[in-house]
């Protein structure tokens, strides 16, 4: 049996192929390349070059690899980009996903691993934040992923599909091991800081400085994305003893601030980085911080929980990327 990886290519689906191989699993790599790089997927892994919306390559993949999971990563991920393009946003994230459910429903496949997000909770009342807070979205991007969070419990319900939908606070750092890292475009706070810091860019602009918060910059809590992948197999392990369905907070239930997170890079790198102050994005909640209960219960033991080690790990890795 096999286990099918959507968005292998890109940052989280390349971590997540690594950890699958680490664990002696069959993982088999989709991405249709819109934003992932082949060069991201381990070598030897079966790669389909192709999109999570078309039915009969994924009846193929099933039937050829005999893929009992799926672990869906595929996904326009940008919030500020769903505020401009939503129609785009549901039609990625929402319609193919519940093209690729009923495919996998169709085909026989018993599991589906799904990545959510914790940007579902939109502008939440308390905090840290249970995985049963009433959810309110305040962007797109968040509504694209909670529809697909309720096609999987109505599926569950009427097809016996398992499922365990992984709602991931603020995804950073890379393998410990250096052989994968964040290399898709993304606005990501720590990517555009570490493009500071090597020069890449002038200054790091800070998005509103009068939120509700200690310093009245955005809270998250920012975990590191090997921890991360170690959830899923978690999940998968979980799922496959026959154990319940699981809807998991991913998160380290710490929050750091957009200025905390510049000031460990400072030290990190030890370079100045210049930051400016801009007006609020956008779609940006205030704080967001996992209330992690459910997930330590199951078992969870994260080896990064460190904004210093997060960020040298993703420095690392930068440092390789970079020309010269
Ligand atoms: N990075 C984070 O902090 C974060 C936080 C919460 C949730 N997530 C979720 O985790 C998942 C992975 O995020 P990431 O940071 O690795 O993003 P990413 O952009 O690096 O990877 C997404 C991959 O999906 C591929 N893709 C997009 N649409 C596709 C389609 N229709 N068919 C096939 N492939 C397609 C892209 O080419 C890319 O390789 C996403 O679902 C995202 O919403 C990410
Ligand atoms: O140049 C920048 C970039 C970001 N920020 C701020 O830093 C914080 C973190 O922003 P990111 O862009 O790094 O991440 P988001 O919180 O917007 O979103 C990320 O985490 C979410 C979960 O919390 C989602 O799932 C989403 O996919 C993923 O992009 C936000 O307050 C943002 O305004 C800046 O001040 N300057």
């Amino acid at each position: 049996m096999a286990v099918l990886v959507t968005g292998a290519a890109g940052y989280i689906g390349s971590h997540m192929v690594l950890e699958l191989l680490d664990n002696g699993e069959t993982p088999v790599a989709l991405d249709n390349l819109s934003t992932g790089r082949r060069e991201a997927i381990a070598l030897g892994v079966p790669v389909h070059n192709g999109d999570i919306g078309d039915e009969a390559l994924i009846a193929r993949i099933i039937h050829d690899h005999d893929i009992d999971t799926i672990i869906h990563f595929a996904a326009r991920i940008s919030v500020p980009e769903s505020v401009i393009d939503p129609l785009g946003y549901y039609l990625n994230n929402t319609m193919k996903t519940r093209s690729l459910i009923e495919t996998a429903v169709r085909h026989g496949v018993k599991r589906f691993i799904f990545s959510s997000t914790a940007t579902i909770y939109g502008d939440a009342a308390v905090s840290p934040i249970p995985e049963d807070t009433p959810l309110s979205p305040i962007n797109p991007y968040g509504w694209t992923k909670l529809v697909v969070e309720q096609i999987l419990r109505d599926t569950a319900r009427a097809h016996g599909l398992q499922y365990a939908i992984l709602r991931y606070f603020n995804v950073a750092g890379a393998d410990p091991e250096g052989r994968a890292g964040q290399s898709t475009p993304t606005t990501h706070l720590i990517k555009v800081a570490l493009a500071a810091a090597l020069g890449q860019r002038p200054h790091i602009d800070i998005f509103g400085q009068d939120y509700p918060t200690r310093d009245g910059t955005c809270v998250r809590d920012y975990v590191h994305v090997s921890d991360l992948a170690g959830a899923h197999s978690l999940a998968l392990a979980h799922l496959r003893a026959g154990g319940d369905n699981l809807t998991l907070n991913c998160g380290y239930g710490r929050g750091a601030s957009v200025r905390d997170v510049l000031a460990t890079v400072r030290d990190v790198t030890g370079q100045p980085i210049n930051s400016r102050n801009a007006p609020r994005r956008d779609g940006d909640p205030a704080s967001l911080v996992a209330a992690n209960a459910r997930i330590l219960a199951l078992g969870w033991k994260p080896r990064f929980d460190s904004l210093p080690v997060i960020i040298s790990h993703a420095w690392e890795w930068e440092r390789r990327l970079a020309p010269g």
